[in-house]
Parts: structure tokens; sequence; C-alpha cells
């Protein structure tokens, strides 16, 4: 991750979140309010923490945040936030999920700033960047609740609007969003999945 001090990063070291990331989920959530208080939360690619801490506040005592990355986080809640599971590992181990189900057997919000180490070439990093896409796509299958919501980074390019029309076909609205956050150099945007509809065939996902 890039550490330019810009307005972003200044303002994360003064609001005490580990990552500028954390404005654009704020930013969602104020114009969207996926998040509400008691939902349960599942942060897929959560290192440093910054989503699932702002997530913990946001849903509040009565909810639960499970984080899960190929890095160790370990950062406390902050105190009238859920508490936060956080796991180390990788998204496609079948194990994790089994551990991520013993939390939660399913969640109200699925939550994914998944991002493949970059390379600078963008139709590698794009590549890399919708298979990580599927895979959250897949778990979302497994373990979102019925009218649930999701969100999840993409790292634009030619496969971007077959994945919003495979998003349209299994949530009631979809929305295409670049946070004001978002660094303009950057090709990241945000696609928004809101009320799941679980109905549809399982094997056609
Ligand atoms: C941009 S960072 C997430 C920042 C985080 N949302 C925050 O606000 O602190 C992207 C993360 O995705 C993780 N990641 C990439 N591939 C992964 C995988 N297969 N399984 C789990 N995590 C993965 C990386 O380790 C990295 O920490």
């Amino acid at each position: 991750m890039r550490k330019v001090r810009d307005y972003y990063f200044q303002k994360a070291k003064k609001d005490r979140y580990p990552a500028r990331s954390i404005y654009k989920l704020e930013e969602v959530q104020k114009k969207y309010r996926l998040l509400r208080p008691g939902d349960s939360v599942l942060d897929l690619g959560c290192h440093p923490g910054s989503w699932s801490l702002y997530a913990s506040e946001v849903v509040g005592p009565k909810g639960v945040v499970v984080g899960i990355d190929l890095q160790e986080t370990a950062i406390a809640a902050r105190p009238g936030g859920a508490a936060i599971h956080w796991f180390c590992g990788d998204i496609a181990d079948p194990e994790q999920i089994s551990r991520i189900r013993r939390i939660r057997p399913a969640f109200k919000v699925l939550l994914s700033d998944i991002a493949p180490r970059t390379t600078g070439n963008r139709w590698t990093d794009h590549q890399q960047s919708m298979r990580l896409a599927e895979q959250t796509l897949h778990l979302a299958g497994q373990l979102l609740h019925e009218k649930g919501h999701y969100l999840c980074k993409l790292f634009q390019g030619e496969e971007t609007v077959s994945f919003i029309a495979t998003l349209k076909e299994q949530f009631s609205l979809v929305k295409v969003i670049k946070p004001n956050s978002s660094r303009k150099e950057s090709r990241e945007l945000f696609v928004l999945g809101m009320e799941y509809r679980k109905t549809v065939d399982p094997q056609q996902r």
C-alpha cells in the first residue's frame, strides 16, 4: 500500500485508523446505509483493519465482525463497538470458511477491499483482481443472508462489465462507485449489491 501523505492519510492518523481506506467505506456507508446496528459483517481482505474497525463501530455491541486476510491482523475493537474476530488465511481455503462459519453461519453484510499484490501491468492486475472478486461472490453464495448486502473492490478492465451484469442477476440494486477518497489515478472502483436474492440457483453462480 503506497503511503502518500495526502489529506486522507493524515486524517486516518488523526482518527486512529490504520489505513486511509476507511474513508472509502465511510463514504459508501453515508450514502447507502449498508451497515446497520446489530448486523453481522464479514470483511474479506481486512488487513490492516480499518474497514473492520469502522464496521464494528457502526454495527455496535449487538453486531459482530469477522475479518480475514493473508496477513495477521490484531487490533482491538473500540469501546462500544462489535467484537471483531480476526482470521489469518486465504479466502479460497475451505478450512477458513469452516472457521468463519463457527462464528456465524451467515452474514448480513459482506465487504471486500481485497486486492492482489499489484504488478504495475494493468491487464495482469485486472485479471488477478477479477479472480479474487469472483471468489468473494462465490463466498456470498455460501455466507450471505437473503437480502444481505455486498461491497467489493475491483481493478477496472475488460471483465468489469460482465461482473456487474452477474451482480445484477443476484442483487435487487447494483451501484458502481468511485469514492472521492479513492485516488484519481487508481483504477480501483467499488461495486455495491444490495438485497441479495438467495433464490438464484447456486449452480449458476
Ligand atoms: C487494500 S488491503 C485492505 C485494507 C483494509 N480494507 C483496511 O481498511 O484496512 C487488501 C488486502 O487484501 C489481502 N488479500 C489479498 N489476497 C487475499 C486472499 N487470497 N485472501 C485473503 N486476503 C487477501 C491483502 O493481504 C491485503 O491486506
